[in-house]
């Protein structure tokens, strides 16, 4: 046995019970179903067990008598034994088809409520998680995470853990019951059990092996698709539509053999498991005819025996049939669990208390952060902004401007120093009072597959609409937005595809103007306009910035300009500050800053990117 094999089924165990770990809560939750769904699972099993009696009474009682009186009457009894068999059977048939519903029903209700708890759990952790983990996570494979692998666990635990548990039940009992009636078949029984385990096992684990990999080539195969789909623009406008469907068709392919391989092993295994049922079969059958002649056992109990002896071994051909999706879905099990045993870096100290509404004084104090462990991006920053002073950060691409806007929001904690707002360390408050407080429109704004109306409103809590008319009004979108079919209502395309850079971008400050913060970032918000929408996106970023703490983090001269100060960021250190014109002309030359006419030279905005 390859030691890979038996890898791949410890890992499939360890999985499903890590797996069953979280599930614990939720399961206790939906005790009562449960509960019913293993009564109602019980009473089949009990049905079953008694479903070939019937047979064996209308054998041994009505039949064999009835063929020991050929040429004679039958006696008066044997139609009514007839008739009383018969009515046993509809009962014991419609009983288990009662037993068998209510138990589909139950399994299949608390499954799916089981794990809608736990998709809502993945995705409500999902959001805790820190942008440490977001900006390294795949977006593509988590999606697949939220949705099939939960799928999968699902559909795996309904249709396939319960019945098998329920076909286990029944072998158990059923060997009980045969033992009690002949020992010796009993044992003819159980002598092929180890060769259905020998078997079973060895094929299991390989089928786990290849359904694990399967499991983890359609993940990523989610993810190259999602990631393609995502980035349609791009995939287009570079004709990278061949190089895309090769990768995928790649992948597509592994994911094909895979199953392929899984199908072949899994058909093996049953019809291995065939061929032991028909030896065990014809062992019972030889023993148990034997014993009959020698008037050991009925007739009608060998039927019942073999009519078991069929039943009791079911769980071994379904084994076969349900080996390669359980080891899925322990695969997907196990992704679900590494998720939420992801702990978010960014979190609430005990300690930590509801922020005031700040006036909007900031002070980093000799800030450290790194993204890669030994590469720190800011190296001992300092930097003072008093509360309602506009200023602008400016400095060379790289030199970690936009991570003093992440430390703000608390989307990421230095790893030494202190980030204070109103004099108290961030760490000291919690995210919820500090992020409403601080609005932020980034070069990039994205907006949701939404009305407009909603966009706007997710700036904040419990907006009005004369709220969000006020604030698009303030953004200088109001015109454009109640030009639209639909007005407010307009539904925009995934991250606001449908509409223009600047009509997004004005939105975008539409939903920082509802929040009403007392800080206010501004992250390369006017990067990508051209001139006239700039001018309108200028003169609304000037409106909300009103009378707010504001930090225009930027490469463009003209918005630097409109700062009360310059603070000039080089190497993840505030090399330079003061008013506007002396710092820029202390660094006029410097990459970091894009200033009249070359502004609106692509050829020197490709270089300013480059740089
Ligand atoms: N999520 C991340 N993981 C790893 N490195 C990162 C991450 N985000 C930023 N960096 C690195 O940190 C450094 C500073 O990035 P930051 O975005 O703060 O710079 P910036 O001054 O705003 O640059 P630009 O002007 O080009 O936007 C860069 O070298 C960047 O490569």
């Amino acid at each position: 046995m390859p030691s890979s094999d038996r890898r791949s089924m410890r890992r499939s165990l360890h999985g499903l019970r890590r797996t069953a770990g979280y599930l614990k809560p939720h399961l206790r939750a939906e005790r009562t179903l449960l509960f019913g769904g293993s009564a109602a699972l019980f009473a089949e099993v009990a049905m079953r067990l008694l479903e070939p009696w019937p047979l064996k009474f209308v054998l041994d009682g009505v039949i064999a008598a009835s063929g020991a009186r050929i040429g004679l009457d039958a006696p008066d009894n044997l139609p009514m034994v007839l008739v009383l068999a018969c009515v046993a059977l509809l009962v014991i048939v419609t009983l288990r088809a009662v037993a068998a519903y209510l138990m589909t029903l139950c399994f299949a209700l608390a499954g799916n409520r089981l794990l809608t708890a736990m998709r809502e759990q993945v995705y409500a952790h999902l959001q805790t998680l820190s942008m440490a983990f977001h900006d390294n996570a795949r977006t593509g494979d988590l999606v697949t995470r939220v949705t099939s692998d939960v799928g999968r666990l699902k559909e795996v635990g309904v249709t396939a853990a319960l019945p098998l548990l329920g076909n286990v039940i029944t072998m158990v009992t059923m060997l009980g019951v045969v033992a009690v009636l002949d020992w010796q078949l009993a044992l003819v029984m159980l002598a092929v059990l180890p060769l259905f385990v020998l078997t079973g096992a060895r094929l299991s684990r390989k089928i786990t092996g290849v359904s694990r990999t399967q499991r983890k080539a359609e993940g990523a195969l989610a993810s190259l698709a999602a990631e393609t789909l995502a980035a349609m623009r791009v995939v287009q406008s570079y004709s990278l539509e061949d190089r895309m469907q090769a990768a995928f068709a790649s992948n597509n392919v592994k994911t094909l053999k895979d199953g392929v391989k899984a199908k072949k092993l899994s058909a093996g295994l049953e019809r291995r498991t065939d061929v032991l049922v028909g030896i065990a079969t014809a062992g019972v059958l030889y023993l148990g005819a034997t014993r009959v002649l020698a008037g050991a056992l009925t007739p009608g109990e060998l039927v019942v025996f073999l009519t078991y002896l069929k039943a009791a071994f079911k769980p071994m051909r379904d084994l076969a049939k349900y080996t390669g999706r359980i080891a899925q879905a322990a695969a997907s099990g196990e992704r679900l669990v590494d998720l939420l045993e992801e702990r978010p870096r960014v979190v609430n100290q005990q300690w930590a208390r509801s922020a005031r509404p700040f006036l909007g004084d900031i002070q980093f104090t000799d800030v450290w952060l790194s993204y890669t462990t030994g590469h720190p991006v800011l190296r001992g920053l300092n930097l003072r902004i008093r509360a309602g002073e506009r200023v602008a950060v400016v400095g060379p691409s790289g030199a970690g401007k936009s991570s003093v806007a992440m430390l703000l929001s608390r989307l990421r904690d230095p790893d030494y120093g202190q980030v204070r707002i109103d004099g108290h360390d961030l760490r000291d408050l919690t995210m919820e009072s500090v992020r409403p407080q601080i609005a932020i429109v980034l070069q990039e704004s994205l907006l949701f597959a939404m009305s407009i109306r909603e966009n706007i409103a997710h700036g904040a809590c419990d907006v009005t609409d004369e709220e969000i008319e006020r604030a698009a009004r303030l953004a200088g979108a109001h015109e454009f937005i109640t030009a639209l079919p639909d007005g407010y209502d307009t539904v925009v395309g995934e991250r606001g595809a449908t509409l223009s850079g600047g009509q997004r971008q004005r939105i975008a400050i539409a939903r920082a103007a509802v929040r009403d913060a007392p800080i206010v970032v501004l992250d390369e918000a006017m990067t990508g306009l051209d001139q006239d929408t700039e001018q309108e996106v200028l003169a609304a970023m000037d409106r909300l910035t009103d009378g707010r703490t504001t930090i225009v983090i930027t490469h463009d001269l003209a918005a630097a300009q409109n700062a009360d100060r310059v603070i000039w960021i080089d190497g993840g250190l505030a090399t330079d500050h003061g008013p506007p014109s002396q710092v820029l002309s202390r660094h006029a030359g410097e990459p970091g800053v894009i200033s009249g006419p070359h502004r609106r030279d692509p050829r020197e905005a490709y270089r300013a990117v480059r740089r």
